[in-house]
């Protein structure tokens, strides 16, 4: 048997990759503000900046994007996906949004109110804003093992139970809406949470009124390790785990662009009626019809047919195991990284990796990201404290443990000699990492400030020397 299976598939149409020379890269990442979200995609050799949108759809993919109907109301392509949907999550009911965060709008407005509490495990950007947007506090309930890189465990994201009830015995159960279960965890390093502790939240939360609403984004992942280490599942398809998982909830938030194969898209999910028409009332006034919600009839054929054949076992399989691929290699040079290695990432330990810059005043995971790039090509992400941003009562800065940069890796779009390419750049960027400078800030958006935010080197050149 083979430690790595090649990729389950031919490559069929190809598109060229950036290529810029050392002098274009650090003037292009100097033009960005050191932020490696305004660079130009052009400018980018390999691109790990995210797994959102960014997948390579397939043969029949593309054959249904000929069968969109784009009439404005009624798409026999949303019925398609409802459909999909409905088999695949056992919802009963499906409302499309243009992507995750349309749906996060939706629930977030329709169940806070100002003075609530959201636990969940490990906050996410988008979520969280939406959640604080409409009044209520996120708490953190994940296990304290998710936010140690060097913890390894095969449910690195499960929530922790004492740490639920504590928040119920300390604010009531009638200020916490529902809890949002994230599987798997992207900020903890794409870690998945088991069976057992979505059943054991499910009664918890339902014991007390909660609801619990899945972040979705990337469940088959989440189903793969769960096959994968789980007793009593190992026999199951993924398609019977992602049935089962969701059957302990209430409802999902879901963004298309990561496991549903597309490119863009997202819906929302809910088996109570009430609260289905009163979505369906405001997606007509941010997203569309509630037969189309901001997606074209063409990305909602994409998205159904992308679902399924994320369910595939020798897709999923490949896909994390690519992910484990660079994981070895970064790991066996001595690369700080969080382990063990999640189902869409390597989160790079930059604290760690750059253990000579202090993360309150330096950044060091934003300075990886663009020293990564500059030395490189690659294209990161950071996920520190400039991600976290600041809390939005005090106006102090979350200072989250993890300070990190992501490797992640798109679905279906690049191979194992890529990430050859990327694990050789990162291990020789460890060697002079001592030469990488410290950034500091030269514009700092009010919120979600990673995404557009500014900086410059502290000691004028980014990699001394370089
Ligand atoms: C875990 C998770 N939840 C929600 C979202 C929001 O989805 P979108 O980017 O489609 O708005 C993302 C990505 O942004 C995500 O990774
Ligand atoms: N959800 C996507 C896109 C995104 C990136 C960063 C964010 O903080 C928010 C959204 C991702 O995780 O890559």
């Amino acid at each position: 048997m083979m430690r790595f299976a090649p990729e389950p598939f031919k490559i069929k149409m190809v598109e060229p990759m950036g290529n810029l020379n050392k002098e274009e890269r650090k003037e292009a990442i100097k033009t960005a503000g050191y932020n490696t979200f305004l660079l130009k995609s052009e400018e980018c050799f390999i691109d790990l900046l995210t797994d959102s949108g960014t997948n390579a759809m397939s043969d029949r993919q593309w054959a249904g994007l000929m069968l969109g109907d784009e009439a404005y109301g009624g798409s026999r392509n949303f019925y398609h996906l409802e459909e999909t949907v409905r088999e695949l999550f056992g919802f009963k009911y499906v409302v499309p949004t243009h992507q995750g965060r349309g749906a996060e709008n939706i629930l977030s407005t329709l169940t806070i109110k100002p003075g609530d509490y959201v636990p969940g495990n490990m906050y996410f950007t988008t979520t969280r804003f939406h959640q604080e947007h409409n009044g209520a506090t996120f708490r953190d309930v994940v296990i304290d093992e998710a936010h140690d890189p060097n913890a390894v465990l095969d449910f690195k994201g499960n929530v922790d139970l004492n740490k639920f009830q504590a928040l119920i015995d300390e604010v009531g159960a009638d200020k916490i809406p529902y809890i949002c279960l994230a599987v798997t965890v992207n900020l903890a390093g794409g870690q998945p949470v088991s069976m057992a502790n979505i059943k054991a939240v499910s009664e918890m939360a339902h014991k007390y009124g909660i609801k619990v609403m899945f972040d979705a984004t990337r469940c088959v992942e989440n189903a793969y390790f769960i096959k994968t280490r789980e007793e009593g599942y190992e026999d199951k398809t993924i398609k019977e785990i992602v049935h089962e998982l969701f059957s302990y909830g209430d409802g999902c938030t879901m963004s298309g662009k990561k496991d549903c194969l597309t490119n863009i898209g997202g819906f929302l999910c809910m088996n109570d009626k009430d609260l289905y028409i009163r979505a369906t009332g405001m997606v007509v006034q941010y997203e569309g019809m509630p037969t189309y919600g901001g997606m074209a009839g063409r990305d909602m054929e994409a998205m159904a047919i992308g679902l399924r054949e994320s369910m595939e076992f020798n897709y999923i399989s490949h896909r994390v195991n690519q992910i484990r691929y660079l994981g070895e290699k970064l790991d066996a040079a001595g690369v700080p990284m969080v382990k063990p290695s999640g189902g869409h990432a390597i989160f790079v330990d930059a604290r760690a990796f750059l253990d000579h810059l202090d993360q309150k005043t330096d950044f060091p995971a934003q300075a990886l990201a663009a020293a990564v790039y500059e030395y490189s090509g690659v294209r990161t992400m950071e996920r520190g404290i400039i991600s976290a941003g600041r809390d939005n009562k005090t106006g102090e800065n979350h200072v989250p443990k993890l300070e990190t940069i992501r490797l992640t890796i798109p679905r279906r779009v690049y191979t194992y000699a890529h990430l050859d390419y990327v694990a050789d750049a990162i291990i020789q960027l460890y060697q002079v990492r001592h030469d990488i400078s410290g950034l500091k800030w030269v514009y700092e958006p009010e919120v979600l400030r990673f995404f557009t935010g500014r900086f410059e080197p502290k000691n004028g050149e980014l990699i001394k020397g370089f």
